[in-house]
């Protein structure tokens, strides 16, 4: 599993390498991905393709363009006869309910404000212009009757009564087959999917064999190179560029496009869809794609549009709003030999520059129940690399120590100024970024505007028993992500809203720091929660039980001792300075 991040339009990409059992149906998933597709584009490199249209004209789905008001949602009727299967849509002031039955209202600060029910502030959106209220429809206490109800109910018919503009579709979620929707008072057309299909000829065909890798094999900077330009090639294709003709000629100081090698001359045929359709029928297209692809030895590929102004992009996360909304997909499949047991893909994920991309596999590790996001993974290194952790971080040179009050630290990578967030360059001693760097980044855990972005800072503490932290945030001197690996001994990391008197409130929530666990801060709780460390010298954690671990035996007493530990960042204004390898030595 590989991430690419330096794309040059500052979208990051993220590339997979999947090895897909041909006969399970239902890879590579697209279920729970991208709920509001706007529109498809299906590549064959073929002229033909009556299976596939066959099989669109079969399946044909319908969605409904609706005009109504946001409290249709809560009649009854409706809620019984459609829940957890619809989806809606608008923009500006906007509205959805995903496949799980949660209305996520993404208002502009001035209908929040009059609205009267509590959201957050959304975090693209800066200085609170955007709220984002999340209601769980679907919960069987959301009926008439039920205090919450009652006020969303009131609050929608009093204060966003309003018509909004949607667009709905409801499946059958085992055939995929769209339903009606319960309509019947409110103004509505109901729409087919309709698809349009065009050819391309004489064209510089690529084969995209060089993406086949062996079995096992990770995919090195050529294979990622490689795959960048056939995604350039795609993208093109999809556009109907002249640029892939055999016959182009185009003037070298305007377009320096070049196909990749090896290519043929060849046709495609391209296939493009357009209305509101559902995860399960793209699923259904990938395999019908498969099956054909199968039978012709050519490739496929499918790609995937997301509403702009989506309020969610994947799994759910939310999406920035008219910033770059990229919330797309696509998925490569290569050719494969008619006997082959497996369909071989690549597949590329497009985020918008302010997006949250967290790769699936942290997604265990995210802490419920606390402003997003924070992940905790235990036993993030093993025993022997704390050992050797330690030893370095002891026998580094006195000088590197500055003292304070209550604690040691050590600056790597520099040290950034306050005055103005500049920090010197200074170069990353092995010790600290082997193995923690390519842990960090097979995780998913980027540092800057893309997910391969490294930490450019490490700051070392040291906290005898007894000795801690004042509560405070880390602050825009650093891209809004914090990743901490602890050494050595336990510790409790507190967490208090922002505006809090520090001295003496008590925390919101702690979580338990264990020897050789990561613990990863971001997003909201990075921007506006304060962190800090109790000067105590043991933790009772019946206390206070910490979020991430339940439950806790009454009277655990946890003493502490020296703990170490490392907090990798990305300081924004890191100023590389040429001479950095001769004048420091490490
Ligand atoms: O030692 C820790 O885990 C926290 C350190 C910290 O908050 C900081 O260095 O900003
Ligand atoms: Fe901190």
């Amino acid at each position: 599993f590989e991430i690419f991040g330096k794309w040059p339009t500052k979208v990051p990409v993220q590339y997979l390498w999947e090895t897909i059992d041909y006969f399970k149906s239902n890879a590579p998933t697209t279920d729970k991905q991208e709920p509001f597709v706007l529109d498809i584009q299906l590549l064959l490199a073929d002229t033909q393709a009556e299976t596939l249209l066959q099989s669109i004209a079969e399946n044909e789905q319908f969605f409904y363009e609706v005009e109504a008001p946001l409290s249709m949602f809560l009649d009854t009727s409706f809620l019984e006869k459609n829940l957890t299967k619809d989806t809606y849509l608008d923009t500006e002031d906007v509205a959805i309910i995903d496949g799980d039955g949660h209305l996520v209202l993404s208002l502009q600060k001035e209908t929040y404000e009059a609205f009267g029910l509590e959201g957050k502030a959304a975090t693209f959106t800066g200085n609170g212009r955007r709220y984002i209220i999340t209601i769980d429809v679907s919960a069987p206490t959301f009926r008439p009757g039920n205090k919450t109800f009652d006020r969303t109910k009131w609050c929608l018919d009093n204060n966003l009564s309003r018509s909004f503009k949607m667009v709905m579709t409801r499946v059958d979620t085992n055939t995929g087959a769209s339903l009606d929707v319960l309509l019947s008072n409110v103004q509505h057309s109901k729409k087919p999917v309709s698809w349009a299909s065009s050819k391309m000829d004489g064209i510089r065909l690529p084969n995209f064999e060089t993406l086949k890798l062996p079995e096992g094999a990770t995919p090195n900077n050529r294979w990622k190179d490689e795959a960048l330009e056939a995604y350039e090639w795609l993208g093109m294709a999809t556009l109907g560029s002249q640029r892939l003709s055999v016959n182009d000629k185009p003037d070298p100081f305007l377009s320096v496009y070049s196909c990749p090698e090896p290519y043929t001359t060849g046709s495609v045929t391209s296939l493009r869809s357009a209305g509101l359709v559902t995860p399960q029928y793209i699923e259904n297209l990938l395999i019908t794609l498969r099956k054909e692809i199968k039978a012709k030895q050519c490739w496929g590929a499918l790609t995937v549009w997301g509403y702009r102004d989506s309020p969610i992009a994947w799994r759910g996360r939310e999406h920035g709003f008219l910033t770059s909304g990229e919330n797309d997909y696509t998925i490569l499949l290569l050719r494969e030999e008619k006997d082959a047991s497996e369909q071989r893909a690549v597949c590329y994920q497009a985020l918008g520059v302010y997006d949250t991309f967290m790769d699936p596999a942290l997604e265990p590790y995210k802490l419920q129940g606390v402003p997003d996001s924070a992940y905790y993974i235990p036993n993030f290194i093993s025993a022997a690399e704390e050992e050797y952790l330690i030893s370095k971080v002891q026998t580094a040179p006195a000088p590197k120590w500055v003292t304070l009050k209550a604690r040691r630290l050590q600056n790597w990578g520099g040290t950034p100024k306050v005055e103005d967030g500049k920090m010197l360059q200074e170069p990353i001693p092995t010790w600290l970024k082997e193995p923690v760097f390519k842990k960090l980044q097979n995780i998913g855990i980027g540092f800057g505007d893309s997910p391969s972005t490294e930490p450019n800072h490490i700051l070392v503490n040291e906290y005898l028993p007894g000795q801690g932290i004042m509560p405070h945030q880390d602050g825009p001197l650093y891209n809004p992500i914090v990743a901490t690996v602890t050494l050595n001994s336990h510790s409790i990391l507190n967490f208090y809203p922002h505006g809090v008197d520090k001295a003496t409130s008590e925390p919101e929530f702690s979580v338990l720091l264990e020897p050789r666990s990561l613990f990863v801060q971001t997003g909201q709780l990075y921007k506006t929660y304060l962190h800090g460390i109790a000067e105590v010298t043991e933790d009772d954690l019946a206390e206070r039980p910490p979020i991430n671990y339940h439950p806790i035996p009454t009277g655990t007493l946890l003493p502490r001792q020296t703990r170490i530990s490392l907090t990798y960042r990305q300081v924004k204004r890191a100023i590389k300075n040429p001479f950095a390898k001769t004048l420091f030595k490490h």
